[in-house]
């Protein structure tokens, strides 16, 4: 279970480099955002280009300090204990990085080791992701010229290897077709059920029908906060709109629309 409490991050541009000249002004990337993610749901963050998604994603993972707020994983909190946190957290960041001399197995069992495991178990491990994410044929290729499909499921595999029960995916879909982001559905459909470990699966995008197919809780960021939390269905009756794209658009611009009818 993943809480997240009036989080608030903001970047400085650095002081040195604007001596002489005005500095850019700060950017506030999250002012306040707010949810919790329970365990065997899938919760999306949708929001707009630059509503504060990842940045969100990344004060989860431990990755960006956050200026304000709390974040605890099943109970332990992120900013206190940050390596209890995230041995209970499997990331799959934007950066998708993998070792391209390394086989896709090499780079999972290197994972594998890092997290502690032993060489059998850790091979052993890789064998029950190659079959969750259908990519045996994969696993003893070379990532190197992978494609984009082929390196988000090995980029998973290596984020699930040491059986996290919280899974944080930044814009998992991102450049895959769609029968890729038809397996990867199936995949974290499995994973949060019962017999896939009951998962607490959270993920970004800005991609209303991917969110609108695979999330049972919809947090709606928009402008760094907050702004709606619930299920399709909820959303779209609090919006008083039949089609979630309308009650999404009505929900994440509504300071737009107001402006624009002032
Ligand atoms: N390291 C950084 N330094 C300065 N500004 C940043 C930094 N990281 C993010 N930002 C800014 O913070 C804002 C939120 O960015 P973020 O990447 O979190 O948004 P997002 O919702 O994930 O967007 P997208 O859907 O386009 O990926 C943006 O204006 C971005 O330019």
């Amino acid at each position: 279970m993943i809480r997240v409490e009036a989080l608030h991050k903001r970047f400085d541009p650095p002081a040195s480099r604007w001596r002489a000249r005005k500095p850019p002004a700060p950017v506030v990337a999250v002012d306040r955002v707010d949810f919790t993610a329970v365990d065997g749901r899938i919760t999306g963050l949708l929001g707009p280009n630059g509503a504060g998604k990842t940045t969100t994603l990344r004060m989860v993972a431990g990755l960006v300090v956050p200026d304000a707020g709390a974040i605890e994983v099943d109970g332990i909190d992120v900013l206190q204990a940050p390596r209890q946190a995230l041995r209970r957290m499997g990331v799959l960041s934007d950066a998708r990085g993998l070792y391209p001399r390394l086989s896709a197995r090499e780079n999972i069992v290197y994972y594998a080791a890092l997290h502690g495991l032993e060489r059998d178990a850790a091979h052993a491990r890789v064998d029950v992701l190659a079959q969750t994410l259908d990519m045996k044929p994969l696993l003893e290729r070379r990532t190197e010229g992978f494609s984009q499909g082929e390196r988000m499921k090995t980029a998973l595999a290596r984020a699930l290897v040491h059986d996290p029960a919280n899974i944080i995916l930044d814009e998992p879909t991102n450049g895959l077709d769609v029968l890729a982001t038809r397996a990867l559905r199936e995949a974290l459909r499995h994973l949060c059920s019962p017999a896939g470990g009951g998962k607490c699966i959270v993920l970004s995008s800005h991609i209303m029908q991917e969110v609108e197919r695979l999330c049972d809780e919809v947090v709606v960021v928009a402008h760094g906060r907050t702004v709606a939390v619930g299920t399709v269905a909820q959303l779209c009756e609090s919006a008083g709109e039949r089609d979630f794209e309308e009650a999404f658009v009505k929900l994440a611009f509504a300071q737009e629309l107001q402006e624009v009818r002032a």
